[in-house]
């Protein structure tokens, strides 16, 4: 058995240890603005040494950072002593607490009536309060450890938001008190150029913003577009001129008006604010704010309540390093630092290769994860993740977490970076990465079981095969049981078998059967473009058919000979020849033969010869017997081109009935305007 003096001595070494991690930690955070931990373990961290300190009360020393706010001013800074010391907030974690906040508030009171509160949100940044005198903006500073912040003035005057003079009467001093932050997008591209110009990142927007401000050249501050909004303020000194107030107290009676007032002068306040009436109305603004965080472009860690009336507030005071009167209720973080143990790569539905990061279990955004996207092999590179890495992990609202960055003061000698395998760790197929792309896909195409349904899916559409009654859900069915494998397995599928799949009756089993027949023999180009090689359209398809002819001819093409076929350029050439070059794809294409399927064949014509060859043509109106598309295919059978719009490169215009703006245009440039057995007879020339 443990005696208590044992105890008291295990709490006491633990508290000991336990201050000094936060000291630590506090410097990095506050000073630094670079921290090694998340909040939500700083957080952890901070509980344990409040609840060992109400435990064994004798352990809480003045000295303790649960007793204290923030960290010292640096003194590279000239530095402002607050004259109203700039507090922290009380944490409050779940309804319970809330309810608990409520009562004590009732209780400090002396009242059973529900109390009035004013609602905020938790901004994500760092506290700055503003000093105007007459009006004018006259001096700004940090927070730093409560009593005394750094002079930041200069940096501040160059946040455009914020006001130089106040508009409208103002007592003598008057300080302002609110949220410097960046917004997400800011932080980002900050982040960038920070990697471009080799500088070490921002781990998130709060201690971005925190650097930038705490620049000592104010040039630097200015090129970051820093944000603020007004929550409160300090110092306020003479009465607001037509105001019966009294001097030193703030010209409103209620927190509400008080922000209000404030943006009356000019001053940015945050309009997510509400008053609510009791401890229900607290928890209703909070579940309201947790359905937009993600929405909103910066960052906020919770919401904050304070009893809306001053007197109240002056009534319940506080205690030391946080006000009695308000209390900060937090959301689950959205960030945590965790062990990045590996990287996997995941194919997709369309071949592309995913790196994925393998971590060690960590709770983030209210729910534990294991694995976050790492995007692409060159957003590694560039946030300069490896394996072995204390990584940063972000799980915002419903978005896929992802690997922010990397704690560099954390990396361990032996961590590695990652190497993009080179086969589909599905299909064993290759895995390029054509030069100016940034994702890696698996060459696997049909072969691939990653992207067989995707391909199934392509294949039967209308454009391609168009084989009636092949749904998505039976694709999926047909591919989870391991029965259809490829394209060319669809053709082994009898009426008994498919009528055993769920949602499947005899009848449309006989149905999907005689449909599928019914593709044997698809037109050359619409065999093509089911295959669905990446690039290749539709119309690049007939294009590819009408230039060689044959299948065997397609599939054996030079990269060099496919650069003939029109429109096709280089990019689209070495797709599809990657794409032939892939032995499995040519397995693919010769099931699909022996299965029965035999594409057409079509007349090579030389579309560089001829009257229309190379000619652009628009089409407008309805013509007499031919359908506009059909229209389309005979000119670019003929080697011509199809566009959409009048211009002065066109060469003819196809006009029939109700023809509309176009021909109007085509009168105007003067270009030649055919019916329908002109264009007839053009073709035949
Ligand atoms: N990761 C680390 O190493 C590390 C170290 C130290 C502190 N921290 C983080 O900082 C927290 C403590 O910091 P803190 O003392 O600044 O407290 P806090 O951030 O939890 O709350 C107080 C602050 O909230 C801000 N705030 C935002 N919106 C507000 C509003 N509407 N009204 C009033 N205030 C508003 C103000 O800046 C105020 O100073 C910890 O809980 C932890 O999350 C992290
Ligand atoms: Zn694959």
């Amino acid at each position: 058995m443990v005696s208590g003096v044992d105890r008291e001595n295990q709490a006491m070494q633990r508290a000991a240890q336990l201050r000094q991690e936060l000291a630590l930690h506090n410097a990095r955070y506050y000073v630094m603005d670079d921290p090694l931990i998340s909040d939500a373990e700083y957080d952890a961290l901070f509980a344990e040494l409040v609840k060992l300190e109400q435990e064994f009360p004798l352990l809480a020393t003045p000295d303790s950072p649960t007793q204290r706010v923030g960290g010292a001013p640096l003194s590279a800074f000239g530095s402002v002593r607050h004259a109203v010391p700039m507090l922290s907030l009380n944490n409050a974690f779940d309804d319970e607490d809330i309810q608990a906040f409520d009562k004590r508030v009732r209780d400090g009171l002396e009242t059973e009536s529900p109390v009035e509160y004013a609602c905020e949100l938790k901004l994500d940044g760092l506290a700055v309060s503003l000093r105007y005198e007459g009006g004018k903006f006259a001096r700004a500073a940090t927070r730093g450890d409560g009593q005394t912040g750094e002079d930041i003035t200069a940096n501040i005057r160059t946040i455009r938001s914020i006001p130089l003079t106040l508009a409208g009467p103002v007592p003598e001093v008057l300080e302002v008190r609110g949220e410097v932050l960046l917004f997400r997008k800011d932080f980002e591209r900050l982040n960038d150029a920070q990697r471009e110009a080799g500088e070490k990142v921002f781990i998130n927007p709060r201690n971005a913003a925190a650097g930038s401000l705490r620049q000592l050249d104010p040039r630097i501050t200015a090129r970051r577009p820093l944000r603020f909004f007004a929550y409160g303020w300090g110092e306020i000194r003479g009465s607001l001129p037509g105001k019966e107030a009294r001097a030193d107290a703030p010209p409103f009676d209620t927190h509400m008006g008080m922000l209000d007032w404030l943006q009356e002068l000019g001053m940015p306040v945050n309009r997510e604010r509400q008053l609510v009436s009791d401890a229900a109305g607290l928890l209703a603004f909070y579940r309201r704010v947790e359905g937009l965080r993600a929405a909103l472009p910066y960052d906020i860690d919770g919401v904050v309540y304070k009893v809306n009336a001053l007197e109240a507030q002056r009534a319940l005071g506080f205690v030391s390093r946080a006000p009695r009167f308000a209390v900060a209720h937090k959301f689950p973080a959205e960030e945590a630092t965790t062990e990045l143990l590996g990287i996997e790569v995941q194919v997709g539905r369309t071949g592309a290769i995913t790196p994925v990061a393998r971590l060690k279990p960590v709770f983030v955004g209210g729910v534990t994860v294991t694995n976050a996207t790492l995007h692409n092999e060159d957003e590694i590179e560039r946030k300069d993740v490896r394996i072995g890495d204390t990584v940063v992990v972000r799980r915002a609202g419903d978005v896929i977490p992802e690997v922010v960055t990397p704690v560099l003061d954390k990396r361990p000698a032996d961590a590695r970076k990652f190497v993009m395998p080179s086969q589909c760790p599905v299909c064993g197929s290759a895995i390029e990465r054509p030069e100016d792309e940034i994702i890696a896909r698996c060459t696997g195409g049909l072969f691939c079981a990653a992207q067989r349904k995707q391909a199934l899916w392509h294949a039967a559409q209308r454009r391609a095969l168009d084989i009636e009654g092949l749904g998505e859900k039976l694709i999926d069915q047909l591919v989870e049981r391991g029965r259809v494998h490829t394209l060319a397995d669809l053709y082994t599928l009898n009426e008994e078998e498919l009528a055993g799949m769920d949602r499947m009756g005899e009848k449309s089993a006989r149905n999907l059967v005689e449909s599928i027949a019914a593709t044997r023999t698809p037109p050359l180009g619409r065999f093509l473009f089911a295959l669905g090689i990446r690039h290749v359209g539709e119309s690049t398809a007939r294009d590819l058919a009408r230039h060689f002819g044959n299948l065997d001819a397609v599939m054996n093409a030079a990269e060099a000979e496919l650069l003939a076929v029109p429109d096709v350029g280089p990019v689209v050439a070495a797709s599809i020849f990657r794409f032939f070059a892939e032995p499995h794809n040519r397995e693919v294409v010769a099931d699909l033969l022996r299965n029965g399927v035999t594409p057409g064949t079509e007349t090579v014509v030389d579309r560089t010869a001829g009257p229309i060859a190379g000619k652009i043509f628009v089409l407008t109106g309805t013509l007499p017997t031919l359908a506009r598309e059909d229209a389309a295919e005979l000119i670019r059978a003929a080697g011509g081109k199809v566009t959409g719009s009048v211009s002065k490169k066109t060469h003819y215009v196809v006009a029939g009935a109700d023809a509309g703006s176009k021909l109007a245009k085509a009168q105007e440039l003067g270009i030649a305007v055919l019916d329908e057995d002109g264009l007839k007879a053009l073709l035949q020339s």
